[in-house]
C-alpha cells in the first residue's frame, strides 16, 4: 500500500459555488483515509466519483486523459479541476502506476501504437481487440505490481466473466505484488472484491459503507430474486406517470 490520506485543503478553496467544490461530496471532504490495498468509490451518477479520482491521477503526474507518467499526448478528456487542492499522503511514495478512463480508451490505444509501444501491451495494437479484450491486455500485461493504480469504471467493456478474470488479476496483485487499487466502479461483482473497502459519495458525503449496504448490490439481488415484480411495479409506474 502506498497513498494513506487524500486531503481537501480547504484554506486554499476559492468557492464552495463553483465546480468542483459545489459537488455536494466533495464539498464536505475534509480526509479520507486509506487503510486496505483495494478501495471503491461508488455512489449515484455525477455524485464526483470521478472528479476525485482525477485528481488524484493529476498529483501522481499520470496523464489525466488516461496511462501513466510516461505516456504523453494531447486529448479533449478534462483538467483536473480538483488537482491543486488536495493533498495526498503517501507512505512510501510510488511514481508507478497507470490512470485508466474508459472514455478516452481509445485515445490511448493510438497513442500506445504511434509511440510503437505495442510489446508492453502483448503485442498486438489495442485497436485490433475488441474493447473488453484490449482492456484485459492492458490489465494482464502492464499492470506488474509495485504501483498504484486508478481506474474508472473498469467494468465498462468488461463481460461478467471477464470482470471476474479482472478481480482475480487485481485481488492476486494487491495480495502478492504490493499493488494498490483505487477504482470508480459501478459492478456489483467488482465491489465484491474479498478485503476491499467502499466509499460511498451519496448524500452529500464521502463515507466508508459495507458491500451490502450499496445499491449497487441491494437493488441487483432484489432484481434477481424478484425480477418480475420488480418490472411490473418500475413499469406499471412508469405508465401511471405517462
Ligand atoms: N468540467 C466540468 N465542469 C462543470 N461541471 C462538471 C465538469 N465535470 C463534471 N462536472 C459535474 O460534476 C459532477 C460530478 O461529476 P463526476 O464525473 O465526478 O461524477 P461521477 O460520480 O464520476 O459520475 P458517473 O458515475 O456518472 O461517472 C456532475 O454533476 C458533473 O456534471
Amino acid at each position: 500500500m502506498f497513498l494513506k490520506k487524500i486531503t481537501l485543503l480547504k484554506e486554499q478553496v476559492p468557492s464552495y459555488h463553483q465546480y468542483p467544490f459545489s459537488i455536494p461530496s466533495i464539498k464536505s471532504l475534509d480526509e479520507l483515509e486509506i487503510n486496505v490495498p483495494i478501495t471503491f468509490l461508488v455512489g449515484e451518477n455525477g455524485s464526483g466519483k470521478s472528479t476525485l479520482l482525477e485528481a488524484v491521477a493529476d498529483k501522481c503526474e499520470f496523464n489525466t486523459a488516461g496511462g501513466g507518467r510516461n505516456n504523453y499526448y494531447d486529448t479533449d478528456a478534462s483538467d483536473a479541476a480538483l488537482g491543486d487542492f488536495i493533498r495526498l499522503s503517501w507512505m512510501p511514495k510510488v511514481t508507478n502506476g497507470f490512470f485508466l478512463r474508459a472514455e478516452s480508451f481509445h485515445q490511448f490505444a493510438s497513442h500506445v501504437d504511434e509511440v510503437g509501444a505495442r510489446a508492453a501491451y502483448g503485442g498486438q495494437s489495442l485497436h485490433a481487440q475488441s474493447h473488453g479484450e484490449s482492456f484485459l491486455s492492458l490489465f494482464v500485461n502492464r499492470f506488474k505490481g509495485n504501483a498504484i493504480y486508478l481506474l474508472d469504471e473498469p467494468e465498462a467493456a468488461l463481460s461478467p466473466q471477464r470482470q471476474l478474470s479482472f478481480l482475480k488479476i487485481m485481488y492476486e496483485l494487491a495480495a502478492e505484488k504490493n499493488s494498490q487499487f483505487i477504482i470508480a466502479s459501478h459492478s456489483p461483482i467488482l465491489l465484491g472484491c474479498p478485503g476491499a473497502e467502499i466509499f460511498s459519495f451519496d448524500h452529500g458525503k464521502i463515507q466508508k459503507t459495507a458491500y451490502e449496504d450499496t445499491d449497487h448490490y441491494q437493488i441487483t439481488k432484489y432484481f434477481l430474486q424478484h425480477r418480475e415484480k420488480f418490472l411490473h411495479d418500475i413499469l406499471s409506474s412508469e405508465e401511471e406517470n405517462t
